[in-house]
């Protein structure tokens, strides 16, 4: 760890994130480095940690180096690695934006998940290229309580049960994750979302997030609801041949979701810097321990 390491935070739809600039990666990100920093109470606070380094400086993006010059290098709160963060790539986006390392318009962001095209508009909203959807074949089921729901196995680049429910207040406190089965579904762990209907090509939902806990939000949940719903509702893209778009409220605001014939989805939404500083060297080191 250097001495002196600068930091923002930001959110998109609530989820919220520690933000740290390190371009050549130098910084050794441990996942008590991470824990400590995501902590409410004792560290700065956040769903996630957002790594922002050079695609060429770091070893799970090299390859995609010559496609993307960023590399969201995403970690949940508990320190753990993901794949891929929707409200994250966001906010990275908007990052990079402030930063003045992009301007507004179109730009490619390298993930876990691959590239992921970025369009930061005038309004302000930007919109991400999330790529395909997964549906691995089998049942799986959520149980909170006494209550169990069927849920649909989606993947977004990283996995998804989703389950639609009569209420919301349903899915209890969340301050545990939710059972997901059978055991082995999903060896690496899964998020949870829980979904109301709203209107027509509108819902709400509420997520359990894997190494993070109940969340304000989750994009790439969102677009997992998104998908399930439509071929809920009969309105799969890939069948009825015209694109598919669902609203999608989530307890820190809300997502637009649309889905096309060929698969791809586009997730529109906002995403806010709100501080930056400079993180203490020392409380880092006692933090660590
Ligand atoms: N909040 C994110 C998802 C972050 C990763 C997730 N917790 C996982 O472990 O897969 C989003 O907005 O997509």
């Amino acid at each position: 760890m250097s001495t002196r390491i600068a930091f923002l935070k930001g959110h998109g739809t609530e989820n919220d994130f520690v933000i740290v600039p390190d371009p050549e990666n130098a910084i050794e990100l441990s996942p008590a480095a991470v824990a400590a920093l995501c902590d409410r109470r004792a560290g700065i606070g956040g769903d996630g940690v957002l790594h922002v380094v050079r695609s060429a400086a770091h070893p799970d993006a090299r390859e995609m180096a010559a496609e993307a010059e960023w590399f969201m290098d995403y970690r949940n709160g508990d320190g753990s690695v993901a794949e891929m963060c929707g409200n994250g790539v966001r906010v990275f986006a908007r990052y990079l934006q402030h930063a003045g390392h992009v301007a507004e318009g179109d730009l490619t962001i390298a993930t876990r998940a691959g590239v992921k095209t970025v369009h930061i508009a005038k309004d302000g909203d930007i919109t991400v290229g999330m790529g395909r959807a997964r549906l691995p074949e089998g049942d799986v089921t959520v149980t909170v309580g006494e209550r169990s729901w069927p849920a649909r196995n989606v993947n977004m680049g990283n996995p998804h049960a989703v389950a639609f429910v009569a209420d919301l207040a349903h899915a209890g406190n969340l301050y545990t994750a939710p059972p997901v089965s059978p055991a082995g579904a999903y060896p690496d762990g899964v998020n949870v979302e829980f979904v109301v209907d709203r209107g027509p090509r509108h819902v709400a939902m509420r997520v359990h997030e894997r190494g993070s806990g109940e969340t304000r939000s989750c994009g790439t949940g969102a677009c997992a609801v998104a998908v399930a719903t439509a071929r809920r509702d009969g309105t799969d893209p890939a069948v009825t041949g015209t694109p598919a778009t669902y609203t999608v409220d989530v307890p820190g605001g809300r997502l637009v979701i649309t889905e096309r014939p060929d698969g791809e989805i586009e997730m529109t939404g906002p995403a806010v810097i709100v501080a930056e500083g400079e993180i203490d060297a020392e409380w880092l080191a006692h933090a660590l321990g």
